[in-house]
């Protein structure tokens, strides 16, 4: 089910004053934080906004976006076992997009339980951009179990980047000048979306009724967005096409205990904590490098072709077949010189035929298997800076990193940090599939290696 309350907003019969009752009650339907804002919804000082990001170059984009607006940022892998330190803006980067959506629930409420007691007093459920998502969820039952938590109603899910083509324009995504399901993600290996429609997507995620405000609406400001806000439960989706947009949303969400977007929607989170924006410090690492792809995004298949340096393929088949090894390939980049590239990443017919084969996760599964083992290596054999494209696939090679927490650097590209591996000297850049340049690669490693 969606109800379109800004339908409702412009229909005469139904007319919603601005002194009327629906604003009356939406304002006192919403608990506000008491000031002073260090003071997290448990009461606790310390962290201002904690993100529980669906996979880690998502987290690593969003952490880039708080980062930039002047806010100590740090991206940790899992859940912490410890305390946080001294951070404004904590993101915890899980690998919940493709999972069973009671795993991904259950991972996501102890994520934001961590930090809710690190003190955090909003909450942000980081998704993709392009709204990536199975059929199942997990957006839909995650932040339905989130608000739950939280004792949130009406929930924001917003979803543009407008600085990566991303735009919510009556309730459907474009990426660039074309539908979401135009855009090449309708043949993404583990999430094809074939329908622009976020309020049909997400309505077949969830029991929640979802809503929509639209951009006439977003267009008169915050105000006039917290007044359309639905009173009760419900999943709004906001529509945004510019950055004023999205920084009129985040003014319109200072006292929302959880939101639900990609990095857009934290362009306006740190201004409500007085931040300003800054540029984030970086030592400049250099060293071995080398590139890990997995991603067979359409942006990334352009930057693997373009790429110049040494590149090795690994298909499919091989891999199934065990006769490509993480220690031959550790090997092949140690002894290479450059910047070495291996990559399985393919094009739609390739890929299908490999899922016809041996079976979709399957073979996923093994492919990024691969990654984390070479990952491992790679770190064992000194490697200091390593760039890995695609989420699942960067989340994979993460678990090989051995790493608890990423210090977020300089801007490689939009969505894209540099980041510096806590208790070492390695420097790594998560690239989402659909980010960056055709010369992605060989910019990022130059960046690394300068200081800001
Ligand atoms: N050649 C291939 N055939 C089948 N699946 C592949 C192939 N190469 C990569 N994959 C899988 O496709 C998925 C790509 O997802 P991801 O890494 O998130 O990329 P993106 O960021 O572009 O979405 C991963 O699970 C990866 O293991
Ligand atoms: O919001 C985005 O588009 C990215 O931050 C993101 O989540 C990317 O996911 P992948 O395309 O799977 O890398």
């Amino acid at each position: 089910m969606y109800v379109d309350f800004t339908a409702r907003l412009y229909n005469r019969s139904a007319p919603i004053h601005p002194e009327g009752s629906t604003i009356t009650r939406y304002i006192y339907s919403i608990p506000i934080p008491p000031r002073p804002e260090r003071r997290g919804i448990l009461g606790i000082e310390g962290m201002k906004i904690g993100v529980i990001a669906d996979d880690f170059t998502g987290a690593s984009d969003i952490a880039l976006t708080f980062a930039l607006g002047g806010m100590t940022t740090v991206q940790y892998v899992g859940v912490p076992s410890g305390p946080s330190g001294d951070v404004d803006a904590g993101v915890v980067a899980l690998k919940s997009r493709t999972i069973a959506a009671a795993d991904a629930i259950a991972q996501s409420l102890a994520a934001c339980d961590w930090l809710l007691a690190q003190g955090a007093t909003q909450i942000v459920f980081k998704v993709c951009s392009t709204f990536d998502s199975t059929a199942e969820g997990n957006i839909g039952p995650v932040t339905a179990a989130l608000a739950k938590r939280l004792g949130e109603t009406a929930v924001i899910v917003c979803p543009a980047f407008p600085e990566n083509g991303r735009s919510v324009y009556q309730g459907h995504l474009f990426v660039n000048d074309g539908l979401l399901s135009e855009s090449g993600m309708q043949d993404h290996p583990l999430t094809p979306m074939t329908d622009a429609d976020l309020r049909r997507v997400l309505s077949a995620q969830t029991d929640w009724p979802v809503a929509h405000v639209d951009f006439r609406t977003v267009d008169r400001g915050a105000n006039a967005i917290v007044a359309a806000m639905p009173a009760d439960a419900a999943m709004v989706i906001v529509d945004a096409v510019r950055d004023t947009d999205l920084i009129q949303i985040g003014a319109a969400a200072k006292h929302c205990k959880l939101l639900v977007g990609g990095s857009g929607i934290a362009i306006g989170l740190p201004a409500n904590f007085d931040h300003a924006p800054a540029a984030p410090h970086w030592p400049g690492i250099s060293g071995k490098a080398a590139i890990l792809s997995g991603s067979c995004s359409r942006a990334t298949r352009a930057q693997v072709h373009a790429y110049t340096g040494p590149k090795r393929e690994i298909t499919a088949e091989q891999v199934m077949d065990a006769t490509v090894d993480a220690d031959g390939l550790a090997d092949w980049v140690m002894s290479t010189d450059g910047a070495p590239l291996i990559y399985s990443s393919a094009d739609p017919d390739v890929v299908r035929a490999a899922q016809d084969t041996y079976g979709r996760d399957v073979v996923a599964h093994k492919i990024e298997n691969l990654f984390t083992d070479l990952t491992a290596c790679l770190v064992q054999r000194g490697i200091r800076r390593l760039i890995v494209a695609g989420g699942e696939t960067s989340g994979a090679a993460v678990a090989g990193l051995n790493a608890t927490a990423l210090r977020i650097g300089p801007k490689l590209a939009a969505g894209v940090p540099a980041m510096k591996v806590e208790g070492t000297g390695i420097a790594v850049a998560l690239k989402s599939g659909n980010f960056g340049g055709p010369d992605f690669f060989s910019e990022s490693l130059h960046l690394m290696e300068q200081s800001t």
